[in-house]
């Protein structure tokens, strides 16, 4: 039987509540399609600096590097919002992407049907809504020098960098422009340049990579109109590449497209390493409630088979199930509109393992 090594980790606020819902699918897809995955469990965030004085121990790392992949759930939260910057948890983060050279940051934003009016846009605006913003994962201001705060004639000033290499553009320029080939073949870069020189340069840059993928239609926009056009014309995007920042805006914007955050899946990708996290946070404001909207992690768990694993049937399945899930009228409180099932975290992973139990027995 094949079997995968993944590396856990539930992280802070409902992180432990949607990874478990992600584990329980990834365990009846095991038993149904005959692969064992095996599960263990690692430390980062807040609970990593409660427990060992540190948001990425060592340990944790080493279990990432020696796994076939990794599941994230979410880090950060209240506890922690007073430790400066470079001690908080989503260091952490920061750092185990950097760590595992994971560069392209895949968060596709599709509309699931049963879906349409959850969003506070108009049903003929959301409707056909599939893309995927390929966001750089491990450059640009989070992580250039020099960055902090310091005192410049007797007064503060906060500095940070945006900084990108030719070749850490190119990478993931390359990686989004092959996406799309396997797609509807168009690519809408995104950036800055009327202001930024980075920006200029990544322009540049997505000029020549074009060269070599004649049959993709290129777009160029700026971040400030893309903000816009992503909520206008959601439906006429393919492939948005994006650097990290602008990325990192961009991806939550489109959730209200399909719905809530708790939609929106994502695939952290290297060239030797893969992480998958939902695009949310720890969610605080509901974390120990049992409302998590376990949707996000489990198509990211999706993610894995098909980008890891090359399990693209059994990915198609998983989110097949959660359409019928869906269509059934399960809903958690962020996607709950009138006359549909309101449910918790634990009866929506139910109501999806029951669709793909379905069907597994009609197929
Ligand atoms: N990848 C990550 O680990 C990650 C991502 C974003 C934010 N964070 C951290 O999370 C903490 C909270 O940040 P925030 O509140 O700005 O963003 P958030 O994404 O945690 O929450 C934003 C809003 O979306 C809702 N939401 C998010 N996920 C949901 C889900 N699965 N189901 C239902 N509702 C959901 C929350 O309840 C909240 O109202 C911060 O410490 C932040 O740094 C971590
Ligand atoms: C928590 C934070 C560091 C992270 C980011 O900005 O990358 C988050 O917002 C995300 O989108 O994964
Ligand atoms: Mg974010």
């Amino acid at each position: 039987m094949p079997s995968f090594k993944i590396a856990v980790l539930k992280g802070d606020g409902i992180g432990p509540e949607i990874v478990q819902s992600a584990l329980q699918v990834l365990e009846k897809v095991g038993e149904l399609f005959g692969y064992s995955f095996t599960f263990e469990e690692g430390l980062i965030g807040g609970v990593a600096i409660d427990q060992k004085g540190d948001p990425l121990p060592q340990e944790t790392l080493e279990l990432c590097l020696k796994s076939d992949a990794v599941l994230l759930g979410a880090v950060g939260g209240p506890k922690w919002d007073d430790l400066p910057t470079h001690k908080r948890p989503e260091k952490g983060l920061l750092g185990i992407r950097k760590a595992l050279d994971l560069y392209a940051n895949l968060r596709p934003a599709k509309v699931y049907e049963p879906l349409i009016s959850s969003s506070p846009l108009k049903d003929d605006i959301v409707r056909g809504t599939d893309f995927i913003v390929v966001r750089e994962l491990t450059g640009d201001v989070y992580y250039g020098e020099p960055r902090g705060v310091f005192r410049e004639n007797g007064k503060r000033v906060g500095i940070n960098t945006m900084r990108y290499t030719e070749d850490e553009i190119r990478r993931v320029v390359r990686k989004s422009f092959e996406i799309a080939r396997g797609r509807e073949k168009k690519l809408t870069s995104v950036d800055k340049s009327n202001v930024l020189e980075v920006s200029a340069l990544w322009r540049e840059i997505v000029q020549e990579e074009s060269k070599n993928f004649p049959d993709v239609e290129v777009e160029h926009l700026y971040v400030d109109n893309c903000a816009m056009q992503i909520v206008r014309r959601p439906s006429s995007f393919d492939v948005i590449v994006t650097g990290n920042i602008f990325g990192d805006i961009l991806s939550d914007e489109a959730a209200v497209i399909t719905g809530s955050l708790g939609m929106l899946p994502s695939a952290s990708i290297g060239d030797k390493h893969a992480l998958y996290e939902p695009v949310h946070g720890s969610a605080p404001d509901i974390a120990g409630k049992g409302i998590a909207n376990p949707i996000a992690t489990i198509l990211s768990a999706s993610m894995m088979l098909r980008y890891s694993f090359g399990l693209t049937q059994v990915a198609d399945t998983i989110e097949k199930a959660v359409e019928i899930a869906l269509q059934r009228g399960y809903r958690t409180p962020d996607i709950y509109t009138e006359g549909t099932k309101k449910v918790g975290t634990k009866e929506m992973t139910e109501a999806i393992i029951s669709a793909l139990e379905d069907l597994c027995e009609s197929s």
